[in-house]
């Protein structure tokens, strides 16, 4: 079997049992494939008339969709370009190091492969994320000043050279390289700052976008910008490898966002998709634009006009696939409440909500979500 990704003792028992065999069967590999709505943000700055359109347009593509994709958005694409590159460094880390306590200097829990709670094939996702709160994010171990880049050499001589050198050696990861047959190492330099100047551009834009998103609700100016902020915030990393086990169906399960809105960065592979109209549909792949969602808590402060589409991600056999999820959070103490009434919801408060999706997903594998909250 391959050696990645780790295949935990677990997974074994839940990839080898017949109670699944049901769940195998029932595999269907054959999906409609749609464009999302595709929104110019670009236009928000034309004129009164193209600003109102393109907000209207946003608003419907929240209440028939749920999803839709954006560009002109502001983030410049080399930025988005770094961030994938050193996405692809954090991944290239051999599976020890990234599961190691304190790697990068991160907080327990925020490298994962898979979902630990998975009771079944239902709910295994074929994924390897890394989970980032602001708090993390500055926190974050930098290898950025390691120099200079040592000459590509066989693995054994690097490591003789670098202990002889004055390198900070406990500063320095390594990772493997196969180049021309000869296995070499090098170190793993992390630019930190990429991840924190895009977790600060995300945020500027995410906000932007609920914010217009509130404008024909009656949700008074100011809403986000009190209760959200970039430390209520986090950015999800996301790896999907290939997958060689076609009994395995999902890079992520089927879930929605505990969020107010997401925006997702993804290249050109494909996976994404919906649940539309009690119907899966595939999410043509544009490298180009970025994926705004909504979540559940824009499902609910929207009562109900806004859709948190259940969404996932199918594994797939060749390619490996890369995506970022930027999740717009408010804070933990922020009560959400329908802006009209008769209120869909009751109210609650996002710890409220994430406490019961805790406790969901211990009992039973699945988050079960704002069904929970209705009245
Ligand atoms: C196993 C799970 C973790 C998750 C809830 C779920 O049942 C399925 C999806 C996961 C996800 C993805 C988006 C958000 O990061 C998240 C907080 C959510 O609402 O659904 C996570 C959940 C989690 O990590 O607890
Ligand atoms: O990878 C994607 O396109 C979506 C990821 C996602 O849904 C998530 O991280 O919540
Ligand atoms: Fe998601």
């Amino acid at each position: 079997m391959a050696t990645e990704p780790p295949f935990f003792e677990k997974y074994k028992a839940i990839f080898q049992s017949s109670a699944d065999e049901k769940e195998k069967s029932t595999m269907v590999d054959v999906f409609e494939e749609i464009e999302l709505p595709l929104i110019d943000l670009g236009h928000l700055n034309l004129g009164p008339f193209e600003r109102r359109e393109c907000i209207e347009t946003m608003a419907r593509a929240a209440a028939e969709w749920g999803f839709f994709q954006i560009v002109n958005h502001g983030i410049p694409e080399e930025l988005l370009d770094r961030l994938n590159q050193e996405q692809v460094k954090v991944f290239q880390q051999p599976f020890g190091k990234k599961s190691e306590d304190k790697f990068l200097n991160l907080s327990a829990q925020s490298y994962r492969w898979g979902n630990p709670l998975a009771t079944s094939l239902r709910n295994l996702s074929w994924s390897e994320t890394l989970h980032l709160s602001l708090k993390d994010i500055s926190k974050m171990d930098e290898y950025n000043n390691l120099s200079p880049r040592l000459p590509l050499q066989p693995a054994a001589y690097v490591v003789a050279t670098m202990s002889l050198c004055h390198v900070s050696l406990p500063m320095c990861l390594i990772s493997n390289h196969k180049t021309n047959g000869m296995i070499t190492q090098e170190p793993f330099c992390l630019a930190r700052s990429t991840i924190e100047e895009y977790a600060a551009e995300a945020n500027v834009l995410a906000q932007r976008l609920a914010e217009h998103l509130a404008q024909n609700l009656g949700i008074r100016a100011g809403y986000f910008r009190e209760n959200c902020s970039p430390s209520s915030c986090s950015l999800r990393m996301n790896r999907y490898p290939p997958c060689p086990y076609s009994s395995i169906k999902f890079g992520i399960v089927p879930h929605t966002d505990t969020d107010f809105l997401t925006i997702v960065s993804q290249d050109q592979v494909g996976g994404l998709q919906l649940k539309r109209n009690g119907r899966w549909v595939s999410v043509k792949p544009n490298p180009k634009a970025l994926v705004v969602n909504i979540g559940d808590f824009y499902q609910a402060l929207s009562n109900g006009k806004y859709k948190s589409l259940t969404h996932r991600v199918i594994a797939n056999r060749e390619s490996e696939r890369y995506s970022a999820a930027y999740f717009y959070c408010p804070t933990y103490e922020t009560v959400i409440e329908s802006c009209s009434k008769p209120s869909l919801y009751r109210r609650f408060s996002f710890k409220e909500y994430r406490e019961q999706i805790r406790k969901d997903v211990k009992a039973t594998g699945d988050k079960v979500g704002l069904s929970r909250f209705l009245w």
